[in-house]
């Protein structure tokens, strides 16, 4: 975001901006500043002579050699994400090319796995204050916070919220949790090229149940516990109509909801304003993508796949109804295919006795009481409190834990013998060599997806389910990895981080403004990153590498765009595409700056 000193017009090379600020105010403008890099007759223009040292490198390559080495020098990966976060406070332009340069090493600082301990460790990180910050305790102040962001109705494509509830699979962080929706925005513009000016994170704060945040002095946000119910829904609903307000032709982003929320929110408003839930279906859609890739690798049918997802929460639900879906797409009826995919949570396999229990979105999935009467039980303890994640997934464990104990991971698997095996649990080393050898025994190629966040949650690595399936496996990530050789093979991971779909996924609904996000579109943008990797040889990763995430971006973006078109949701119809995305599409270079 600029100033409402400075005006841009144009885009890509023709882009210009005109500012009335002079002096230092240019150069504390993170929008504005070029360092070194101001010409002669700028520095004239705008009177900076005297207040940069009097070398001119017009060459952004010089800045990014010395910015290179200061990140370098930082000694662990918080303080390199800090480094970075500095420098974008001081010229965004430098930080993106920094990071498109650079973006396989510095992705994962950036943003996922180091953006969650940045979240942790908020008060050391926090520097300027960054986006709008909504809190509950103050609903009739939501426009006018949001206006105070200073842009004009014309001047916003994107906003991504959080409430932080569920933040990667780290839990409840208040309004810390802000960092998700800087480094999110931040994958949008390096992934997909959105302009980094025309985008403002959010965090709704509806307070936090997270004892530490609620006894430190350090803590920056509402200290309450959460608010839930009607007062929470009216908060949600005074964002949407302040953003439906004042920036219209906005798209509303919605990032690491809690399981009970987040598909509400996008039921309520999927038909309202252009919209998606990146958890369920970002998350959702690089999940499918690889699947795509896997089962076509692994020759078994879509209507011969039978599916266990481990965590029954907003993403491993998220994915369950993509496979469903693409089942139902192979000639399954849905019910059939409703019945491949089995949900195992804290309490174990869910199953119809705990009906009552469920959320609405898991019960479809929900085990008929009789198919599982023989199935072994195993006796579990009550959860302490302070590791219950999932209140209701806990209660209904300690129900368990107190009668008959629950049918567990491990018993699933050697009942149902699965094909493919997803972990969205949030805890680490869950796929055990046991779970995992006895699954490779009844199928060629087991698809082996541990997608927990940050990389130490993982159910997983990929070495172990390599050497435990001797090479069989096709295996995807949350986190990136690197590459493992076994027996001569080298396996290239690929990491089904939902950072590889939605920038492009995003970024296509803007080009357009379409007027919503519909599953064909997100079913476009899955087929869109699977096509992107079509290596069929042994050890090939089932999508693309990181590294080629913004040429991914924007096949991405140009297929829901074109998706969009043909749905009749699109209000603004380019003849030509790819032309459109890539007109669009924002790039970390130095813009001339006038002096008015
Ligand atoms: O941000 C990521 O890396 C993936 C994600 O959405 C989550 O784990 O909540
Ligand atoms: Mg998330």
């Amino acid at each position: 975001m600029f100033s409402r000193q400075a005006r841009v017009s144009g885009f890509g090379a023709n882009r210009k901006i005109a500012t009335t600020a002079r002096g230092y105010d240019v150069l504390r403008d993170p929008a504005l500043n070029k360092g070194t890099a101001f010409t002669q007759h700028e520095r004239d223009a705008l009177e900076l002579n005297g207040l940069l040292p009097p070398v001119i490198t017009t060459e952004i390559a010089l800045q990014l050699e010395r910015a290179y080495a200061a990140y370098q020098n930082a000694p662990d990966d918080l303080s390199k994400h800090i480094y970075m976060w500095r420098l974008h406070d001081n010229n965004a332009t430098l930080f993106y090319a920094l990071l498109q340069h650079h973006m396989l090493e510095m992705l994962p600082v950036v943003y996922d796995p180091v953006v969650g301990q940045a979240i942790k460790n908020y008060s050391e990180v926090m520097t300027r204050p960054r986006g709008v910050f909504l809190s509950i305790d103050d609903p009739d102040s939501v426009e006018r916070k949001l206006a105070a962001f200073g842009a004009d109705a014309d001047d916003i494509d994107l906003l991504v919220a959080s409430d932080a509830e569920e933040i990667l699979g780290i839990g409840d962080w208040g309004s810390n949790g802000v960092d998700i929706s800087i480094g999110k925005l931040a994958v949008y513009t390096a992934a997909a090229g959105v302009d980094p000016h025309r985008v403002i994170p959010v965090i709704l704060d509806v307070g936090t149940d997270n004892e530490k945040l609620l006894n430190d002095p350090l803590y920056i946000g509402y200290k309450h516990s959460r608010v839930r119910g009607k007062r929470y829904d009216d908060f949600i609903d005074a964002y949407v109509s302040a953003v439906k307000k004042l920036f219209p032709k906005a798209m509303l982003h919605w990032e690491d909801f809690g399981s009970t929320n987040a598909r509400r929110i996008l039921d309520r408003y999927r038909s309202v304003v252009p919209t998606f839930n990146d958890d369920m279906q970002g998350t959702g859609s690089i999940v499918l993508g690889a699947l795509l890739n896997a089962v076509a690798r692994s020759k078994t049918p879509w209507s011969e796949q039978r599916v266990v997802v481990l965590g029954a929460g907003t993403a491993g639900v998220g994915i369950a109804d993509q496979i469903r879906d693409q089942m139902v797409r192979h000639g399954v009826s849905a019910e059939e295919a409703t019945r491949r995919i089995w949900l195992v949570d804290l309490p174990g396999l869910l199953t119809e006795s705990m009906h009552d229990d469920l959320l609405d979105f898991q019960r479809p999935y929900a085990r008929p009481d009789a198919e599982v009467a023989g199935y072994t039980r195993t006796a579990c303890e009550t959860l302490p409190a302070a590791e219950s994640r999932w209140p209701a997934m806990s209660a209904l464990r300690d129900k368990a834990a107190a009668r008959d104990g629950i049918i567990d991971l491990a018993t699933v698997v050697r009942n149902v013998h699965p094909t493919i095996m997803i972990g969205t649990s949030t805890m680490p080393h869950l796929f055990t060599e046991e779970i995992v050898r006895d699954m490779a025994a009844h199928t060629e190629r087991p698809i082996i997806f541990p997608l927990s966040n940050p990389t130490e949650l993982h159910e997983a690595t990929p070495r172990q389910l390599i050497e435990w399936t001797d090479g069989k496996v096709f295996v995807a990530t949350g986190a990136p990895f690197d590459d493992v050789s076994y027996k001569n093979v080298t396996y290239k991971i690929g990491q089904a981080n939902n950072a590889a779909l939605y920038p492009g996924l995003g970024f296509g609904a803007i080009v357009v403004r379409a007027k919503a996000v519909s599953d064909d579109m997100i079913f476009a943008s899955a087929q869109a990153v699977a096509g992107q990797a079509t290596d069929t040889t042994e050890g090939a990763p089932l999508l693309p590498p990181n590294d080629k995430l913004r040429e991914t971006s924007a096949v991405v973006a140009v297929q829901v765009a074109r998706k969009a078109i043909e749905q009749g949701l699109a209000q603004v119809q380019p003849e030509n595409v790819v032309e459109a995305v890539r007109e669009y599409a924002w790039w970390p270079v130095y813009s001339p700056v006038e002096a008015i």
